[in-house]
């Protein structure tokens, strides 16, 4: 039998991007003409990447967004994002603690992200959080990306994880849609991004540090599962 395997979201689950996601998104967007946002705009903008963020900022501006100027302000953005990683990003609270505690259980550890595959390897590898790991697939890994439930499956797949013994954990409604769609139980966290409290979407646990990430409570959510 294959060993039991962990899914983390990157940004708002693992990592606190949000001040270098947000400084690289005003860039772009001041560029644009549209006026910056601040972080309570960035939550509602945040969660398909780069591309759909500056695209729900123009539309909470009802700024019209051509598709060459959505490309010119796209690729500031990604340059302005990658030149500063890490920044001022940082895990939060008793996430090294916790992938300690799983590792040391037998657990497989994979990271199920809507940030470029290049850029979540870079930050991790900035933060020396890449060696927990056995896989790191962004929104180009695969053809198709959260919501979608393969992303979450085949990054099982490559980590050498077994499916039916797979909890995700993330911060949003797209982690908590995706996790429910491969019928995998999905832990959420309540400091993360979204606009909406992450209870209305129901998922299978709600935590606030990472200290209640226990391997008793994964167990348990697995057991529940199948
Ligand atoms: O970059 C985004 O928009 C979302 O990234 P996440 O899937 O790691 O939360
Ligand atoms: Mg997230």
């Amino acid at each position: 039998m294959s060993s039991p395997i962990i899914v983390f979201d990157l940004d708002g689950t693992l990592v606190d991007t949000a001040p270098d996601l947000l400084e690289s998104l005003n860039h772009s967007l001041g560029a644009g003409g549209v006026p910056h946002t601040d972080a309570t705009g960035f939550r509602s903008f945040v969660g398909h990447g780069g591309r759909v963020m500056i695209e729900r900022a123009f539309a909470a501006s009802r700024t019209p967004l051509p598709v060459a100027e959505h490309d010119r302000l796209f690729a500031l953005f990604i340059d302005h994002y990658g030149e500063n990683i890490p920044g001022k990003s940082l895990p939060y609270p008793g996430v090294l603690d916790a992938l300690d505690r799983f590792t040391d259980a037998g657990f497989l550890m994979a990271v199920c992200t809507n940030k470029t595959e290049g850029f979540s390897r870079k930050l991790l590898e900035a933060l020396d959080m890449t060696r927990y790991f056995a896989a790191i697939c962004g929104q180009d890994t695969f053809a198709f990306r959260k919501p979608d439930p393969r992303h979450l499956t085949e990054t099982i797949a490559m980590a050498g994880g077994d499916r039916d013994r797979a909890v995700m954990v993330g911060d949003s409604q797209t982690d908590i849609d995706t996790a429910k769609a491969a019928g995998i139980p999905v832990v959420a966290v309540d400091f993360g991004y979204t606009d909406r409290h992450v209870r209305e979407f129901e998922p299978s646990k709600i935590i606030s540090h990472f200290d209640e990430l226990t391997v008793a409570l994964a167990d348990k959510l697995i057991a529940a599962a199948n």
